[in-house]
């Protein structure tokens, strides 16, 4: 990681660091005082978003159903499947409360990221100190891509949105498999919001 200077912030972005058990002592070993910021979403949607890209780079996979249960007719949700591990958020925020305090620790929702991309900045702003420079006029909402996308890129006067690999289109998934997830994630939901003092509204 490169020196930081006076007046100058460090950032790192790693997705997988929330979910690696070793992680947070090996960054509080690193720095104390490190602020985290950790994108959520739905974990039921995430679950699909994560099948979608893997699919993506192996279309040979097992369906969606068939890695989702352990056992189809009870209804039994395969926990060790990595996609199904990520989204329990309560039981990886433990292991990072282990190490630094909640007001560290920035939860930043993925489904305001899309519905208001300024007012999530604003409070990454607010979270890191800085004035907030970034606002609504940095944003459009590009109806091709079907998301927010930044009016001028860093650097460039022309726009700029993420790439293809972002917001991509989901599969159908049967609606009573949808339900199952959505059961099976509420009481991880609900602790998550209890330790995080925060209502996502994902139910
Ligand atoms: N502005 C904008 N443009 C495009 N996509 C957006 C945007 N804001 C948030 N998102 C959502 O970001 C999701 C992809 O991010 P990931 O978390 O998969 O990225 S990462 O690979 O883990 O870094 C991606 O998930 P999918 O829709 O499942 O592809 C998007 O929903």
């Amino acid at each position: 990681m490169p020196r930081t200077l006076d007046g100058q912030i460090t950032m790192e972005k790693t997705p997988s660091y929330f979910v690696t058990k070793e992680a947070p002592a090996r960054i509080s070993a690193m720095s104390k005082d490190a602020k985290l910021i950790v994108v959520v979403r739905d974990p039921v949607t995430r679950v699909i978003s994560d099948y979608t890209q893997t699919l993506s780079k192996r279309p040979d996979i097992p369906t969606f159903e068939s890695l989702t249960f352990k056992n189809r007719t009870t209804g039994l949700i395969d926990i060790s499947w990595s996609a199904i591990q990520i989204g329990i958020y309560a039981k990886h925020l433990e292991n990072w409360l282990q190490y630094f305090p909640m007001s560290q620790i920035l939860f930043v929702s993925g489904e305001r990221l899309i519905t208001d991309p300024a007012g999530e900045l604003g409070r990454v702003q607010d979270f890191l100190g800085l004035k907030r420079i970034i606002t609504d006029k940095h944003f459009y909402f590009n109806k091709t891509k079907g998301f927010p996308c930044l009016k001028k890129a860093e650097g460039s006067s022309k726009p700029h949105c993420l790439g293809k690999t972002k917001g991509r289109t989901h599969p159908n998934i049967d609606p009573e498999v949808v339900q199952r997830l959505r059961e099976f994630y509420r009481p991880f939901n609900m602790k998550f919001y209890q330790m995080t003092g925060h209502d996502f509204g994902w139910d």
